[in-house]
């Protein structure tokens, strides 16, 4: 070898070891917190990325954090609603769900994505246990609508989390394994009146992934929130791709909420509700590169857009 050779070999090594250090310092702040990980079907293009996902998931946990997954899934249900000729629609960056689509949006959900996800993480050990919101009451949800240019709208069996009993993902993160959530959640009646009076309908509801996220993600005490999608993060005049923002406050997000499109508002509503009920940071980033979310968690810069309470200083 040329000593050019080896000297190229030699920084290329201290760039690897400088980038493994980088991340001494939050792997000690995280050791022990539970991260609360929502993929969204968006970014489950493909399975290369499908698989660092797995990986991700499984680094986390080996380095002492406590991931629980809750999973997405929108573009599998809309291929599914096709191929058996159910039409759907989006209204509010949510779907009008009929009792024919919830029948498809629940078989998919948790009898497909969700076992996908636990099968790719069970490739690496026996850690992931799949549950939907209906196992041991985990979600309990109301009926909601959308407002659309001010006029609210009926979306059908679609509901929004009112309750959570974080329980079995307890059980499951105490037994050293890996939540794996879907989003389908129980209706109940008598919300109003607090938790003792909740009653079962017997019905189901959709829920948006990213709610359900931020919902089990303050029921848990989250450290964090990361979502993952197919986008860098949030622009703040989309689509100008210039307009990336790399970190907003709880207060900045609320002003700019009215103006977002489609997907993003959900998703910017559950990293609200999560920053402003406790969890400590709420991170949009992009899944369609690989590893984006151990660049987010484990670097000093971050990456994607991080939403921050409204006492947080500039540092993550
Ligand atoms: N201000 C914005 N910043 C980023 N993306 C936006 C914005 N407004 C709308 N979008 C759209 O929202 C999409 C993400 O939402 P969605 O498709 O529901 O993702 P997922 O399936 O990951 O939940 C992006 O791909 C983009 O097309
Ligand atoms: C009410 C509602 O819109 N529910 C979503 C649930 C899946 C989801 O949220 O998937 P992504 O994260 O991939 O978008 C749906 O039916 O598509």
């Amino acid at each position: 070898m040329t000593e050019a050779a080896s000297n190229t070999n030699i920084r290329l090594a201290m760039d690897k070891a400088a980038t493994l250090i980088e991340a001494l310092p939050w792997i000690q702040k995280f050791a022990g917190s539970t991260m609360v990980v929502k993929y969204g079907g968006n970014a489950m293009v493909n399975d290369e990325l499908r698989r660092a996902f797995a990986e991700d998931i499984v680094f986390l946990h080996h380095v002492g954090i406590r991931p629980v997954v809750v999973h997405g899934g929108g573009p599998q249900i809309n291929r599914m609603l096709e191929r058996v000729g159910i039409e759907s629609e989006f209204k509010g960056g949510l779907r009008v769900t009929t009792p024919e689509a919830m029948d498809v949006v629940r078989m998919v959900l948790t009898g497909q994505v969700g076992r996908e996800l636990v099968g790719l993480i069970n490739s690496h050990g026996p850690y992931a246990v799949g549950l939907s919101g209906e196992d041991a009451g985990l979600l309990r949800a109301v009926r909601t609508g959308a407002v659309v240019d001010g006029e609210e709208v009926d979306l059908g069996l679609v509901g929004e989390v009112v309750g959570v009993d974080p329980a079995a993902v307890h059980d499951i993160l105490e037994a050293g394994r890996i939540p794996v959530i879907s989003t389908v959640a129980p209706e109940v009646s008598g919300a109003d009146d607090g938790a003792a009076s909740y009653q079962p309908t017997g019905q189901v509801l959709n829920v948006n992934a990213d709610t359900a996220a931020a919902a089990v993600a303050v029921a848990l005490g989250a450290s964090r929130l990361v979502v993952l999608t197919d986008v860098e993060g949030l622009y703040r005049n989309w689509p100008d791709k210039d307009s990336l923002v790399s970190q907003i406050s709880a207060s900045e997000l609320r002003e700019m909420l009215p103006s977002l499109e489609s997907g993003m508002i959900p998703k910017m509503s559950a990293c609200l509700k999560a920053v402003t009920e406790g969890v400590d940071r709420a991170a949009i980033v992009d899944g369609r590169s690989p590893h984006t979310m151990l660049l987010e968690i484990f670097t000093d810069a971050g990456v994607g857009t991080q939403v921050v309470p409204e006492h947080a200083g500039g540092t993550a």
